[in-house]
Formats: C-alpha cells, sequence, structure tokens
C-alpha cells in the first residue's frame, strides 16, 4: 500500500468569477480572520463583495487568473517523480478548488497506508499551515467519521466507484514547518545565487507576507520563523547588506512592520543602485509576487533611479526545493514505521 503526501497551500482564483467565492471563502475561516462568531459569515459575505472589485483588478493584469494551482500541480509532479510509485501525492488548495475534500477523494482511489501532510508554507502560521491542517481535520473526520490523532476509518469515501474498506489505524504525521531546514535553505541560497550571478554587489531586500501583530501576539512563530529564515540564507552571502520588509497587508489592523514598500523607498533614499527583491514565505508565484513586486516595487524601484531591480523568482519546483519536501516525507516516514 501507498504512502500518502498532501501539499498544502492557499489556492487562488482561477477565473474572475471565481474571485469572490474565493474571497467569501477566505474571509469565512477564522483561522485567517477572526470576527465573532455569528458574524463570520455575513461579514465574510460583506467585505468579499467589497473587496472583489480592487482583487479583479490583480488578477485581469496577470491574465485573469491566479497561476498558484498550475505551480502547485507542477510542484507535486515532481515530488511524485522523486519519491516514486510507493507513494501519492495530491494538492489541497484552502480556498479554491482542488479543496481538501477534493484531494482526499483523489487521494483514497487506492490503498493508503499512511499519510503525509506537507505544507508549501516553510514557516508556520496558524493562518495559513494552521487553518489547513484545522480544515483536514474536519474533512477527515467528515468523511471517515473517526477521530483525531490516529484515526479509525470506518466507513468509504462517497462518490467513489470502487470503494476500498479499511479495517485498520492510518497514522497521519503533520510536518509543521521547515523555516530552517538545511536542504530547504541550501534551495534559497542556490536559487538566489543561479539568478544574480553578481549577487555581492546587491542589497537584499527580503520580503515576507504580512500578518496581524496580535496573531503574533498571541503565540504564532511566523515573525521568528522568518527572521530565522533570513538569517540562515545570509550565513551564505558574507558581507551583503539586507533588510526584511512586509507586504501585502489586509484590513484597518495593526500588521508587521516594516512594510517592504516603505522600506524599499529608504533603501534607495540611501544610495543603493542595485537591489535584489527576494520573496521568503511564498513558494510558488501569485498575485502577491506578480503584481506587488513586479509591477508596484519594481516600477517605484526604477522611477527613484534604481539602476538594477532583480526579482528573485520563487522555489517552485526548483530541484532542491523537490528534494527538501522528498527529505521531510522520508523523515516522517520513519516516525511511522
Ligand atoms: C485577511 C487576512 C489575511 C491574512 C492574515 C493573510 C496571511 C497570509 N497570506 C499568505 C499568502 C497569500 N495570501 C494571498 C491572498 C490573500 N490573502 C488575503 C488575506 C490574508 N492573508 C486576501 C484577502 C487575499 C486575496 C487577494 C487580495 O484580495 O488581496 C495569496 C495569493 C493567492 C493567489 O493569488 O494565488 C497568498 C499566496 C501568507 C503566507 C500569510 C501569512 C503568513
Ligand atoms: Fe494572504
Ligand atoms: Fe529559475
Amino acid at each position: 500500500m501507498k504512502i500518502g503526501v498532501i501539499l498544502f497551500n492557499m489556492g487562488g482564483p482561477d477565473s474572475l468569477e471565481a474571485v469572490k467565492p474565493f474571497l467569501y471563502n477566505l474571509f469565512s475561516d477564522s483561522d485567517i480572520v477572526r470576527f465573532p462568531k455569528l458574524l463570520q459569515k455575513p461579514l465574510a459575505f460583506l467585505i468579499s463583495t467589497l473587496r472583489a472589485r480592487k482583487t479583479k483588478k490583480y488578477y485581469e493584469l496577470m491574465g485573469g487568473k491566479s497561476p498558484q494551482k498550475e505551480q502547485t500541480q507542477k510542484q507535486a509532479e515532481k515530488l511524485q517523480e522523486m519519491l516514486g510509485d510507493d507513494y501519492k501525492v495530491v494538492v489541497a488548495l484552502r480556498y479554491w478548488h482542488p479543496f481538501t475534500e477534493e484531494a482526499l477523494q483523489e487521494l483514497f482511489k487506492e490503498p493508503i497506508r499512511a499519510l503525509v501532510l506537507l505544507p508549501l508554507y516553510p514557516q508556520y502560521s496558524r493562518t495559513t499551515t494552521g487553518s489547513s491542517f484545522n480544515e483536514f481535520d474536519r474533512v477527515f473526520r467528515k468523511i471517515f467519521k473517526g477521530k483525531s490523532g490516529r484515526y479509525m476509518v470506518l466507513s468509504t469515501l462517497k462518490g467513489q466507484e470502487r470503494p476500498y474498506y479499511y479495517s485498520s489505524f492510518i497514522p497521519i504525521v503533520k510536518v509543521n514547518c521547515y523555516y530552517n531546514h538545511p536542504t530547504y535553505i541550501k534551495a534559497m541560497v542556490e536559487n538566489i545565487r543561479e539568478h544574480l550571478p553578481d549577487w555581492k554587489e546587491y542589497f537584499f531586500l527580503f520580503t515576507a507576507h504580512s500578518l496581524p501583530v496580535k496573531v503574533v501576539q498571541e503565540g504564532d512563530p511566523y515573525q521568528k520563523q522568518t527572521e530565522e529564515t533570513v538569517r540562515l540564507i545570509m550565513e551564505h552571502f558574507p558581507g551583503v547588506r539586507y533588510a526584511l520588509g512586509y507586504q501585502s497587508k489586509v484590513g484597518p489592523t495593526k500588521w508587521l512592520e516594516p512594510f517592504t514598500d516603505e522600506l524599499l523607498k529608504d533603501v534607495v533614499r540611501s544610495g543603493v543602485k542595485k537591489i535584489a527583491l527576494i520573496p521568503v514565505s511564498f513558494t510558488c508565484e501569485h498575485s502577491e509576487t506578480l503584481y506587488e513586486l513586479d509591477h508596484l516595487y519594481g516600477n517605484m524601484a526604477r522611477q527613484m533611479g534604481v539602476n538594477s531591480f532583480v526579482r528573485i523568482p520563487t522555489l517552485q519546483t526548483h530541484p532542491l526545493y523537490i528534494k527538501a519536501l522528498a527529505e521531510l516525507v522520508h523523515t516522517a516516514e520513519s516516525l511511522i514505521s
């Protein structure tokens, strides 16, 4: 029997029509934005309706959809190739298709003896990885009517042509984070070197997705892990000046700072002429990288007189990133058997 590997990511709208329901799903999730319980759905409806127009503009500029699904699926294909036939890799996206339920339907078309839950977020946040794991728990419990922890599988999946009956327990390993995993760090370092052979001449501006300060104060390790990832990467670039900024704040509350755009302006004003912008909390491209980084920040830097502005691409299917994911699966597996 195979080991099932589920790759988790956020997901993005695959058409302009999908923008509003995608946003509704996002704002309905109390793990990412917590409203009073009874108000969660009504506010999700209101905010998604109000925000849809603005968000649609980003996606119009990117050809009418997010590239996240395709890129995540390519990551899954490469990981499948590297792991081989004893494993089955599927993708579960949090706010748009394929949802966790669809991923599990696909996975359990054949006998599976254990599960590895592997987020494509290297740094843990309850708003991303935590939310995906909670959704997994809900869906798994619904489908298998089991308990949390080691799940007793009592029934088959609905909608399956040839139902497969499990008579035993399925061990499940959740990979929380890998912000300091040596192969992941190596992937980040090599990816920068490949796209920036003359790295010694550049200022490195790292950019991570921001997060409400309240979430961090409540114990979320995301900020600490992001800083540690950056520190570990910079051990490989002696003498290079660098800074870490946060991007993509949503709503009126206080979020992690400094904001990447303000930091970028400060860096340019200080006389820096060559800047490498390095996304650190994203492992594939989407609205945040394509629109904000390339379009908004790129234009801003050029207008302010920067000679060279290089945006380092996200890792996507970089062989070392896929290797890091495969190593994580093997480590998870060693916990099971
Ligand atoms: C409302 C609160 C939000 C929190 C908290 C948040 C955290 C967070 N998000 C990412 C990564 C991505 N977010 C993306 C889109 C997106 N995120 C929010 C809101 C929060 N994110 C919204 C409303 C949207 C939709 C776009 C918009 O209206 O601005 C995406 C892009 C998806 C795609 O295009 O494919 C990513 C990726 C992280 C890593 C994170 C916390 C660490
Ligand atoms: Fe987000
Ligand atoms: Fe590349």
